[in-house]
């Protein structure tokens, strides 16, 4: 772990699909020990960031280090991804999905995901197909929690779920992450996730047009990042 040096470092970023650019030339830094919201609306290129990261998907041009290293092997054991989709195969018991983890992840926390589990009164004996959509975000989201990681990529965690269960993802999100990892959060939902956020990447048409601290928002433009959002990408 390189303490010193941005966790995350994108540098003239850029994602084609075909002739249509989705990324266009991102410089960003991420720091260890933040929050932060990567926000912007649908189609400008959340997802696109996201699956770069995660080595899913490779740059036309520019690059993308966490920790130092390209998206492979070794950034996958030390960034815990949450896909905007499910991934579980539905005849899975939750106690198969334990054991996937654990076999799969060195930092799998097993008795944090059970506790979690008990919490959200969820039975290690349910199969996922029984479970309503915002109950499988949940299983999802505990499962990418439960790791030890030094990054947790979360995209759109909370559209399905209900408001209150919506706080107790993010006390979980925020109770289970050390004080030197990072969470990047994909969502639209910037009211709800306001009071968790250290600071803010705007993504609008595949460029970032603003990326600053939540105090600094509040400080200097005297807004919530809710306003500000919905004044900058106004329809
Ligand atoms: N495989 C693909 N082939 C062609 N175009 C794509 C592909 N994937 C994404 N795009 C386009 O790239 C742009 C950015 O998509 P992306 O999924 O990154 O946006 P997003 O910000 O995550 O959107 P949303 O909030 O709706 O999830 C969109 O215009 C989308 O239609």
């Amino acid at each position: 772990m390189e303490q010193n040096k941005p966790l995350v470092v994108c540098s003239g970023l850029t994602k084609n699909y075909g002739s249509f650019t989705a990324l266009k030339n991102l410089d960003l830094n991420l720091e260890r020990g933040r929050f932060i919201g990567l926000l912007g609306p649908n189609g400008s290129g959340k997802t696109t960031t996201i699956k770069l990261l995660n080595g899913l998907l490779q740059p036309t041009s520019g690059m993308i280090t966490v920790d130092g290293a390209q998206p492979g092997r070794y950034t996958h054991s030390i960034v815990s991804y949450l896909p905007d989709r499910a991934y579980l195969s539905d005849w899975m018991k939750i106690t198969d999905v334990i054991d996937f983890f654990s076999d799969f992840y060195r930092d799998f926390d097993r008795v944090k995901a059970i506790e979690m589990f008990k919490t959200l009164r969820i039975s290690p004996l349910d199969r996922l197909k029984t479970l309503s959509k915002g109950t499988k975000e949940k299983v999802q989201l505990i499962l990418t929690m439960s790791r030890r990681a030094q990054l947790y990529v979360l995209d759109e965690p909370i559209a399905g779920v209900d408001p209150a269960a919506r706080d107790y993802i993010l006390n979980t999100i925020l109770a289970n992450y050390s004080e030197d990892a990072s969470v990047l959060l994909s969502t639209h939902l910037i009211a709800d996730i306001e009071r968790v956020l250290d600071e803010v990447v705007f993504l609008k048409d595949g460029e970032m047009v603003l990326h600053e601290s939540v105090d600094t928002i509040r400080e200097e433009h005297g807004k919530s990042v809710d306003m500000l959002f919905r004044e900058v990408f106004a329809c």
